[in-house]
């Protein structure tokens, strides 16, 4: 995680953008042209996405440091969206930005090393190595245990990526499992998250983080701060800032005493900047810019300053 905590400090902002993209959320002028040379068909929807994607780039780098694209965006478009995905973590990690793949995947052992090559290592083609997305972190789904995430750690220690494992989520019906009691009393997000510190025993580094991070909502203030207590070694992705109704002070429970330990995510306050404020159209990249500089302040005037 070191990778990601210094590129924190270095822009002082806790903070990563989610490149969420709905066509709905894309300026009309940028849909128009994508059509007008593709046509209204899945390659038109990509063009368009990455098109939106590197106006909002330039405009977000020098505030953030870090984007987390969601793939299923991508996914939804079929092998046009998922090459406008890599286009996207390419032009991302050109411009300096650490860039967390929100893919949640999981499968068992063999399965994972793929996963695991596609979006965070290389893949072997008859002796040539290869890769193909390259991002610099995953968010990963633990259910199916250690077989799902071990494959995962060598990978990350050679090409110095990192995972966040989904612990205790922000949505409404999280509950219905990561809350529930097992034998010992305790939590099933309890028990993952001390799994999370186990996995990535071996891997701590600078800071004390480790490269086995967990994701927890900010709409879980009372959980965050449980879990900040007993995961020192673990870094936090935050997701449920803005639009799920999470604010500044249900995220501070996630920082360590050095304001440090977490990055918080928002994805649709900052694509929407431009609808929700009734900006021009061609201003969505600034209105996302000053969104995204209004959440950063907010943040660090409630966690104070970051060491
Ligand atoms: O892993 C995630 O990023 C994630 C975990 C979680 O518990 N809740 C959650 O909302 N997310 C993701 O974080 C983003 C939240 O988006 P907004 O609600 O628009 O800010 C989406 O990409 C979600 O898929």
């Amino acid at each position: 995680m070191d990778r990601l905590i210094d590129a924190i400090r270095a822009k002082k902002n806790p903070t990563v953008a989610g490149l969420d993209p709905k066509l709905a959320y894309i300026p009309a002028f940028i849909r128009r042209a994508a059509y007008a040379q593709y046509g209204k068909t899945l390659e038109g929807a990509a063009a368009a996405v990455l098109q939106f994607n590197k106006g909002l780039l330039d405009a977000l780098a020098p505030i953030v440091p870090a984007v987390k694209p969601q793939c299923a965006y991508y996914e939804q478009f079929g092998w046009q969206g998922m090459r406008a995905l890599e286009a996207t973590v390419r032009y991302a990690q050109e411009k300096g930005l650490y860039v967390i793949l929100d893919g949640k995947r999981n499968d068992i052992g063999t399965t994972m090393e793929a996963y695991a090559k596609a979006l965070l290592g290389t893949v072997e083609v008859d002796g040539t190595e290869l890769s193909a997305f390259d991002g610099d972190a995953l968010t990963v789904n633990p259910y199916l245990g250690t077989d799902g995430v071990a494959p995962l750690l060598p990978l990350c220690a050679q090409r110095d990526k990192s995972v966040f494992i989904l612990v205790k989520t922000s949505n409404p019906s999280s509950g219905e499992l990561q809350d529930r009691l097992l034998e010992d009393r305790r939590t099933l997000y309890a028990t993952v998250g001390s799994l999370c510190e186990d996995w990535g025993t071996q891997t701590r580094g600078r800071y004390g983080y480790s490269r086995v991070g967990a994701v927890a909502g900010a709409t879980y203030p009372a959980q965050l701060g449980e879990l900040r207590r007993a995961l020192p070694h673990t870094f936090f992705l935050v997701p449920g800032y803005g639009a799920q109704g999470g604010g500044a002070k249900d995220v501070a429970p996630a920082f360590d005493a050095h304001g440090r330990g977490a990055v918080i995510n928002a994805s649709r306050s900052i694509l929407t900047a431009w609808q929700k404020t009734g900006a021009d159209e061609q201003d969505y990249a600034k209105a996302a810019a000053a969104e995204a500089v209004r959440m950063r302040d907010e943040i660090v005037a409630e966690v104070g300053g970051f060491e």
